[in-house]
C-alpha cells in the first residue's frame, strides 16, 4: 500500500480498503478520476480492462437515485492510463450533505488521482450558447458554498488540506488548454468557456432568477461545485465541462394586465423542462464528449502532466 492509512479518519480507510483490497495492481493506482454527469453514463464505455463496483457495495458512499445516473463506480484503463470514473454522482437535492456528495473525490485522492474530469448536464443561459454545446468551465458561483452548505464545513481534515484553501484557481489552466486540443483533434468546433452556476435544486430556476443569473453566469447546474471545491481543497488539478442540455427560459412570466384571450391570440405557448429532455441530450452527446475525454487523457499522457 502506497499510502500511510493511520493518518486517515476511519470512514476514508474503510471505503479505501474495500477498493483497494478487490483491484489488480495495475489500478491500485490511477492517474485521473472522471465524474459523468447526467445522461453522460456512457462516458466510461471507452474504459478498458474494468473493474465495477456498486455504489451501494462501498463503504461511505451514498446510493444514485436520479435517472440517468448508474451507480456504478469503474476501474480501468483509458488511453493506457489507469483511471477510476463515477458513472452517475451524488446531488445535495437527493438528500446527502454537500460533504457525502463530495466523498468519492477525497478516496480517489488516496488512490493517486491528481487530475479531476467533472462533467456535467446544463442549462444554457449566454445567449451565444446552443443546446448540445459543450462548455469548459473557467471558474464558478456556488450558491451552496455561500449559503452554509459548502462541503468543507466542518472539522479540517489536514491529511487532505488547509483549512482556508484558496479558491482562484479552481479549474486549472493548463488542463483547459490541452482539453481545447483535445476538441480540436476530435473535430469539435462548438467548444465554449463559461461560468457554471451552483443551484441546490431539485426545482429549476424561475425566469426571474435566470435573467438574474445570465447576469453572473453562463450555464447553471445542480452539481459540479461540491466535487471541485474538495478536489481543489486536496490539491488535485480539476477541469470541469458542462454540456448545454437545454437553453434556459429567461422570458419574463405572463403580464397581469393581458387577459387569457389576448394571449391565446398571440399563439403563446408555455415555456417547459423536464429532466426527461436533459437526459436525452445527454445520450445524444455523451459520445462526443467520450471521444474528447479519451483524446484529452491521451494528450495528458503525451505531456506526461502531473
Ligand atoms: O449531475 P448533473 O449535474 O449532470 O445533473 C443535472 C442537474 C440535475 O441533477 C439534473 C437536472 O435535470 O441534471
Ligand atoms: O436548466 C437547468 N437548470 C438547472 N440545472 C440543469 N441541469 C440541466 N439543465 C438545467
Amino acid at each position: 500500500m502506497s499510502i500511510d492509512l493511520s493518518k486517515f479518519p476511519d470512514n476514508y480507510v474503510n471505503c479505501y480498503k474495500y477498493l483497494y483490497d478487490k483491484l489488480p495492481n495495475e489500478l491500485k493506482s490511477v492517474k485521473m478520476a472522471i465524474v459523468c454527469g447526467s445522461g453522460l453514463n456512457n462516458l466510461a464505455d471507452k474504459i478498458k480492462n474494468t473493474v465495477t463496483f456498486d455504489y451501494k457495495d462501498i463503504p461511505g458512499f451514498a446510493v444514485s437515485t436520479v435517472a440517468g445516473h448508474r451507480g456504478k463506480l469503474v476501474f480501468g484503463i483509458l488511453a493506457n492510463s489507469p483511471v477510476v470514473c463515477m458513472v452517475g454522482r451524488f446531488h445535495f437535492y437527493e438528500g446527502h450533505s454537500a460533504q457525502k456528495v463530495s466523498f468519492p473525490i477525497r478516496i480517489f485522492r488516496m488512490f493517486g488521482a491528481k487530475v479531476l474530469v467533472l462533467t456535467n448536464a446544463a442549462g444554457g443561459l449566454n445567449p451565444n450558447y446552443n443546446t448540445g454545446d459543450l462548455v469548459i468551465i473557467r471558474d464558478h458561483v456556488s450558491f451552496l458554498n455561500f449559503t452554509g452548505s459548502n462541503p468543507l464545513i466542518g472539522q479540517n481534515e489536514s491529511i487532505f488540506g488547509e483549512r482556508f484553501p484558496p479558491m482562484l484557481n479552481v479549474y486549472n489552466h493548463h488542463l483547459r488548454y490541452l482539453f481545447t486540443q483535445a476538441a480540436a483533434q476530435c473535430n469539435y468546433t462548438n467548444l465554449k468557456e463559461g461560468t457554471y452556476i451552483c443551484l441546490s435544486g431539485p426545482s429549476y430556476e424561475t425566469p426571474a432568477e435566470a435573467r438574474f443569473f445570465s447576469t453572473i453566469g453562463d450555464v447553471v447546474g445542480m452539481s459540479t461545485a461540491p466535487e471541485a471545491t474538495v478536489g481543489n481543497h486536496c490539491g488535485m488539478q480539476v477541469i470541469g465541462i458542462s454540456l448545454v442540455t437545454n437553453m434556459v427560459n429567461q422570458k419574463p412570466t405572463l403580464s397581469s394586465f393581458k387577459s387569457p384571450e389576448e394571449i391565446a391570440a398571440q399563439n403563446y405557448e408555455a415555456p417547459t423542462i423536464s429532466h426527461a429532455e436533459v437526459i436525452e441530450v445527454g445520450n445524444q452527446k455523451a459520445k462526443i464528449l467520450e471521444g474528447i475525454v479519451e483524446k484529452f487523457t491521451e494528450i495528458l499522457e503525451q505531456n506526461n502532466f502531473e
